[in-house]
């Protein structure tokens, strides 16, 4: 344990290149940023389980009564500066050096930089992805692959965006009096105290992207965090800009009120669909109305995911900012033509359908679809964005956003979640946070629908599988240990003995034997991280 003169410590080994991020002026920026913001983030994620707890209730999400004035009155938000002005295809991933350099290099418009679903936030990746990020806003950053391929930017490369750790997860390694530090404050405090100033100097700024918020008031929160930020390294007001995904169920009801909040900071909204899928089960758990059918069928066409895209383009458009689409989850097929075809086609019917309804924008997992989604927003899109299309003629009720799809639960359903959630754990425990598996881009938001699927099937009356078997913790082991077979094959066994599969497993069965529904599943992997 090293304490510096900041006082925040160090629960960690530190490499000199560490030291490099972990200046006494950055820890110093970090704990005040603590003091600051941890007890109110504390309060803020109390109020997330009263909320639960009305919901399990029957008080089920709504438009808020008390801001109704803010969704009546016309206002909008600041202007985007120029960099952000055109953001039809943005590129994500995790902080990875190599990746890094790639998605800049991509041809994409942005490249978002995760620090959450992508990533598994082991100390090293937290503070290796800052070097990488420093290095690639001064444009030093350079890579050598271990087949002596090497990697530097382009002349022109994509606006870089962060992605800092969600309000519940926290940073173990960093500790004021003896207390962990936000992963959310310590990834945009960072990243913020080595980069502000040298993004502006390049014409550009410190961008965001903020993750899983439940409400408004977790937006005032990061509203509070920029002003104070920008004062303390004398920014001005209205420097950083953040896009908030609208990626829980409850989010989805204050969409005015965050665009509000952040008004002077905030470049739109984005769909994050795979969490907010996750979001939609995990609040509604305990509602008995509410199953969803296998993960396969809960698409963008379903009705409450198209009303919340659709409601997301009307917000953002009415307050004169972006609305930005989600991830499709295909990633290229190597070495199966027919297959790399069909997972083409599915991107590019999803861009197509979100380029017609409104969205300025649009997320892709690989290098190889910007091209594809490219073309398509380029043939619906002939200005820099489409925030003109005020799209007045959508009308999206709270029933909308809560209509349960129909659709079945099937063997393989069952089957494919198992598989995937447990081969996704065991990657994010051996600090990959994204992982191709059966030719889809999983990650922390995909995995938590497969476990949080099996979890509900178990309990929930409707939790049969078409053919009328009940969805039990004896058929989910059975399978299991069927899929394990499967996957230690798949993988061959030096591979699966040598990995973190007993572990995963274990994470995996607790998850779902618990009956105390876990909030995240990164929280639990945390403990063993
Ligand atoms: C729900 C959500 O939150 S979505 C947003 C969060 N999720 C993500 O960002 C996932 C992004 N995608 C990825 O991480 C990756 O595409 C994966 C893990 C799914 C697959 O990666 P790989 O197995 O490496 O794919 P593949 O072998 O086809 O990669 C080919 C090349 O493209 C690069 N590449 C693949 N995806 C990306 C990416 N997203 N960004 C930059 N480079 C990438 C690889 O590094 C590799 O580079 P190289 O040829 O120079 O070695
Ligand atoms: O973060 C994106 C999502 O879909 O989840
Ligand atoms: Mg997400």
């Amino acid at each position: 344990m090293q304490i510096g003169t900041s006082g925040i410590q160090i629960a960690s080994q530190t490499t000199p290149n560490h030291l490099e991020i972990l200046t006494p002026e950055a820890l110093q920026f970090l704990k005040s940023l603590h003091t600051k913001f941890n007890s109110t983030r504390k309060q803020l994620l109390q109020q997330r389980n009263i909320r639960q707890q009305e919901i399990n209730d029957g008080k089920l999400p709504t438009f808020l009564k008390e801001t109704e004035h803010i969704r009546n009155s016309e206002w909008t938000v600041s202007p985007i500066p120029n960099d952000l002005l055109d953001r039809r295809v943005e590129i994500t991933g995790p902080v990875d050096r190599k990746m890094i350099i790639n998605a800049l290099n991509s041809g994409a418009k942005v490249f978002m930089a995760d620090f959450e679903d992508a990533n598994s936030p082991t100390w090293e990746n937290a503070l290796d992805g800052q070097i990488n990020l420093r290095d690639a806003v001064n444009k030093t950053i350079s890579y050598e692959g271990p087949n002596g391929k090497t990697y530097q930017l382009k002349s022109n490369v994509a606006t870089l965006v962060v992605r800092p750790r969600g309000w519940h997860l926290e940073e173990k390694h960093l500790l004021v009096e003896n207390e962990p530090m936000s992963g959310s404050l310590v990834d945009f405090g960072l990243y913020f105290f080595h980069n502000a100033k040298a993004l502006m100097d390049r014409g550009s700024g410190p961008y965001f992207y903020l993750p899983k918020m439940e409400s408004h008031l977790e937006a005032r929160l990061w509203n509070d965090v920029f002003i104070y930020a920008q004062q303390y390294l004398g920014v001005p007001k209205g420097t950083i800009k953040a896009t908030v995904l609208i990626e829980t169920i409850l989010a989805a009801f204050e969409m005015d009120e965050i665009l509000y909040e952040l008004r002077e900071h905030s470049a739109g909204l984005n769909c994050g669909r795979w969490d907010y899928i996750f979001s939609y089960i995990k609040k509604l758990r305990h509602q008995k109305d509410v199953i969803l059918p296998d993960r396969a069928l809960v698409t963008m066409t379903v009705p409450f995911m198209r009303s919340y895209s659709l409601l997301a383009i009307q917000t953002c458009h009415r307050r004169n900012v972006h609305a930005i689409g989600g991830m499709a989850a295909q990633i290229p097929v190597k070495n199966d033509d027919e297959a790399n075809r069909l997972a083409f086609e599915k991107v590019r019917n999803d861009k197509e359908r979100e380029a017609n309804d409104g969205h300025d924008g649009t997320w892709v997992a690989h290098p190889g679809l910007v091209p594809v989604a490219m073309e398509v927003f380029d043939k619906v899109m002939s200005g820099k964005n489409q925030i003109d299309r005020k799209r007045e003629d959508v009308h999206v009720t709270a029933e909308n956003l809560l209509e349960v799809p129909k659709g079945e639960i099937t063997e393989d359903g069952l089957r494919t979640n198992i598989n995937v959630g447990i081969q996704y754990i065991e990657s994010w425990l051996c600090g990959r946070g994204a992982a191709p598996i059966h030719h889809l881009m999983e990650d922390a938001a995909t995995a938590e629908i497969s476990r949080a699927q099996i979890w509900q099937w178990i309990r929930h009356p409707k939790g049969q599988l078409k053919d009328g078997r009940d969805v039990t913790f004896e058929l989910v082991e059975q399978l299991k240990q069927e899929e394990l077979q499967k996957i230690k094959q798949q993988l061959g066994s030096e591979r699966f003995n040598s990995g973190r599969f007993s572990e995963a497993v274990a994470l995996f069965d607790q998850l779902i034997a618990q009956e105390e529904f876990a909030d995240f599943l990164t929280l639990r992997g945390y403990e063993i991280l």
